[in-house]
């Protein structure tokens, strides 16, 4: 079977760790993923290539694997090269996702995508507007991820709530979508099915608990006040 028909009408873990996080050590990743797929996690995001090896002799669901690169004069840190993209094929990851987004960048869409198809994996473009996804899928990826939206200097004015408005008008342009961003509730999540979505990603409400924790804090602060 095809990695996306394993994921499709599924749910897929981001298990992600911020740098200063205490969960940061791929022993924490592994079990993270390891815990997502217990409660019905039909795959798992990985940031970074040890994690997703790791991760990958874990689980046998499937992996989206990334990397997060800053790099110099450019925006771009999700899977910025075609090194990245090797060095994650060869640790396990079954689909690719990288920045395709509009912005000054080191590698070309194309060439990235050319890549992926290369090394025999499925790419997944992050984007964060619909022509973004156009040029994206035109070029050849496998699906869209709308990772993005809120997080480019273009789409700053989307803050608190996945961008439903960006998956209705990927649904009605026939491109391949996936719902990821900011999906705290699981209502959001039957919300982006419901409006076409190939399968739904959630991270920080499931992987981050000190961003849970603080969603619980600030309520009690707030109600105090
Ligand atoms: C913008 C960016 O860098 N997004 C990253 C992509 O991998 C992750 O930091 C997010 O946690 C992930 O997209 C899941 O989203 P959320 O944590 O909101 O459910």
């Amino acid at each position: 079977m095809k990695t996306i028909e394993k994921m499709r009408g599924r749910l897929v873990v981001s298990c992600q760790a911020a740098e200063t996080s205490p969960l940061n050590a791929t022993v924490h990743i592994v079990a993270l993923a390891r815990a997502a797929v217990l409660g019905g996690a039909q795959g798992v995001r990985i940031e970074g290539v040890r994690n997703v090896q790791a991760v990958r002799s874990a689980i046998s669901e499937p992996i989206i694997g990334i990397t997060k690169i800053n790099q110099a004069g450019s925006d771009v840190y999700i899977t910025p090269t075609l090194e990245d993209v090797r060095s994650l094929a060869e640790a396990g990851a079954d689909v690719i996702a990288f920045d395709a987004t509009d912005r000054s960048r080191p590698v070309s869409v194309e060439e990235m995508l050319s890549e992926i198809r290369r090394l025999g994996k499925s790419s997944m473009a992050d984007i964060s507007t619909l022509e973004e996804a156009q040029h994206a899928v035109a070029s050849g990826a496998d699906f869209v991820g709308t990772t993005l939206s809120g997080y480019t200097a273009y789409t700053t004015s989307i803050t608190d709530a996945p961008d439903f408005t960006l998956m209705a008008d990927l649904a009605k342009a026939n491109i391949p979508f996936v719902a990821e961003g900011r999906i705290w509730e699981p209502a959001q999540a039957q919300r982006a099915m419901a409006l076409g979505a190939i399968f739904v990603v959630v991270g920080s409400a499931i992987t981050r608990p000190d961003e849970i924790t603080k969603r619980f804090a600030d309520a009690i602060v707030g109600e105090r006040r």
